[in-house]
């Protein structure tokens, strides 16, 4: 369980979080859904540890990540905004090197290499360096990146940007199948179709706060709108930076 508590973070005179609160229960996708600048990198980053909140607390399973960032981390796999993959690697060589850094070693590091290799059904490319990939291939090391250590939550910064549709939809059947086995999805998004597909739970963000939250039938009840798309510009009363 992710629980985030009056969480306020400005860089300069740019307030990004102000007071934002939310959970994301285990065995749910919850989707933060918000325009560009709502704050939606900025709170998965202070989740993640790499930068501080000025007030409030990110909780991972009950450890703070401002406090404790190197367990919280332990507890997270992390599909960041950009892939930065080291090209000079093999496939196998990265995941094997993420995998150490989650502190897994011997036995349990070669095994979960390869059973993520096999999940992700990357055999043909293990072996390969990744310069050169393509953008479902890159997408694809990053996901067994994140999910080598077989963490209890995954935190997801807009992750079909730049798929084609095939690689979308395996990334979607592994989230699902992530959630059946129990894992705390969250993702961030501005993409209103795959919230609509994937989301149980969505937290709408604007200026750095909660605008609304539920369940997306539950989103279009508040608002007395049929789609989702429609109860989304209602609560954050505009369309601007959205995609359909
Ligand atoms: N390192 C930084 N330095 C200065 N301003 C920043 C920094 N990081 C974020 N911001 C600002 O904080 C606000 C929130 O940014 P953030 O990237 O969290 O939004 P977002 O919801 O993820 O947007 P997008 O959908 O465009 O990625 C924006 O106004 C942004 O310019």
């Amino acid at each position: 369980m992710i629980n985030v508590q009056r969480l306020s973070k400005s860089f300069k005179e740019v307030q990004a979080l102000d007071n934002l609160s939310f959970s994301a229960p285990d065995g749910q996708i919850t989707g933060l859904l918000g325009p560009n600048g709502a704050g939606k990198t900025t709170c998965l980053r202070i989740i993640y540890g790499l930068l501080k909140s000025e007030q409030g607390e990110a909780l991972i399973n009950g450890i703070d990540a401002n406090q404790d960032p190197i367990n919280a981390r332990r507890q997270i796999g992390i599909f960041p905004d950009k892939f930065g993959l080291y090209e000079r690697l093999t496939v196998r060589e990265q995941i094997r090197y993420f995998a150490q850094l989650h502190g897994l070693s011997g036995m349990e590091l070669e095994q979960r290499t390869e059973l993520v290799i096999n999940q992700l059904d990357m055999s043909s490319l293990a072996n390969r360096k990744s310069a050169g990939f393509s953008q479902g291939q890159r997408m694809k090391v990053a996901l067994a990146q994140a999910l080598v250590h077989n963490p209890k939550h995954l935190i997801l910064d807009e992750p079909s940007r730049g798929l084609d549709v095939m690689s979308t939809r395996i990334l979607r059947d592994i989230l699902r199948e992530q959630r059946a086995q129990g894992t705390c999805i969250l993702f961030s998004s501005h993409v209103m179709q795959e919230v609509a597909a994937l989301c149980d739970r969505v937290v709408v963000m604007a200026k750095g706060r909660v605008a609304a939250e539920g369940t997306p039938q539950e989103l279009c009840e508040l608002t007395g709108e049929s789609a989702l798309e429609e109860a989304f510009v209602k609560i954050i009363g505009s369309d601007e930076g959205i995609a359909a």
